[in-house]
């Protein structure tokens, strides 16, 4: 007679690693005790001071966005290698680890996801921040209506070059810097006016009001999308820079990089 164990059972049988997406301490150090395989911890923290860590940049909430980024950053991280098998343990449906699902690391299905935090530029920090600030923004909108907004982060000397003033900068002789709390009730005021922010990679407002031009030669951008996306997407191309892109239109957040849609994300599912 098979059991339940049999079938299920299946899900993690010959798994060349186990991923445990934010565990509780407890519920790590019983892992600690399997030697059949390796362990990684994958969150936004290492709470559980694992030896093999994945940092994520936000706390997924599309399940298969979580773990796509977690098997890219511990590929990107020889951790695990291409085609390995894993069992991911993650949270649905409460704080505890309810689902396991098993998934093959797969090098090509590479999202940029990763990249786009551990591998730009501007320092992770500053993109974190400006991505939560972006969500933030959808999420409450401008005194209730829905507003868009366009960062550039990083490669701003060059970002300056390929863009024009709209109007002063109010930002001209300041150093304030993102993740700051007042600069980020600046940034919401300031995001009902035109054209894009720039930051600098250690985190620094350059400049708001940019009108920028890079040229949009090669830029694949999804159809549909306006100017304030193609623009965004275009200056990563032309230079070392991400945007991130809040839609007044559809409400997403999107973040560009070399050029190429590499997020997405409903503010309204955080
Ligand atoms: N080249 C540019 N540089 C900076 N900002 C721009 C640029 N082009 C457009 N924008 C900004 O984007 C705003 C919206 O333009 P548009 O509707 O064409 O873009 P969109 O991609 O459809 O964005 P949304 O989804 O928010 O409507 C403009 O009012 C302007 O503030
Ligand atoms: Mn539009």
């Amino acid at each position: 007679m098979a059991g339940l164990d049999d079938v299920f059972g299946d899900l993690f049988s010959n798994v060349d690693a186990a991923a445990l997406f934010s565990p509780s301490g407890s519920y790590y150090e019983r892992f600690v005790e399997v030697d059949e395989v390796d362990v990684i911890v994958v969150g936004t923290e290492n709470d559980v001071s694992a030896e093999t860590f994945v940092e994520l940049p936000l706390e997924f909430d599309n399940i298969s966005d979580r773990i796509r980024f977690g098997l890219e950053g511990a590929l990107n991280q020889d951790i695990i290698e291409d085609g390995d098998t894993l069992a991911c343990a993650t949270s649905v449906f409460s704080d505890d680890i309810d689902t396991v699902s098993r998934v093959r690391a797969d090098a090509d299905s590479h999202t940029g996801i990763y990249d786009l935090f551990a591998r730009s530029r501007a320092d992770p920090e500053v993109i974190k921040s400006v991505l939560e600030l972006a969500i933030e923004l959808g999420q409450k909108g401008q005194k209730g209506k829905p507003v868009g907004a366009l960062f550039i982060v990083g490669d701003a000397g060059k970002v300056m070059n390929k863009s024009r003033p709209l109007s002063y900068n109010p930002f001209e002789k300041s150093h304030v810097h993102v993740g700051d709390p007042i600069v980020n009730v600046m940034l919401k005021e300031f995001s009902r006016l035109d054209g894009a922010f720039v930051i600098s990679d250690a985190g620094k407002i350059v400049s708001a009001y940019r009108y920028l031009e890079p040229s949009a030669e090669g830029v694949d951008i999804p159809k549909g999308l306006g100017a304030r996306h193609m623009a965004g997407g275009a200056i990563t191309r032309d230079t070392n820079a991400i945007a991130i892109v809040l839609s007044e239109s559809d409400g997403l957040v999107r973040a560009f990089k070399a050029g190429e849609l590499i997020l997405e994300v409903d503010p309204e599912a955080y």
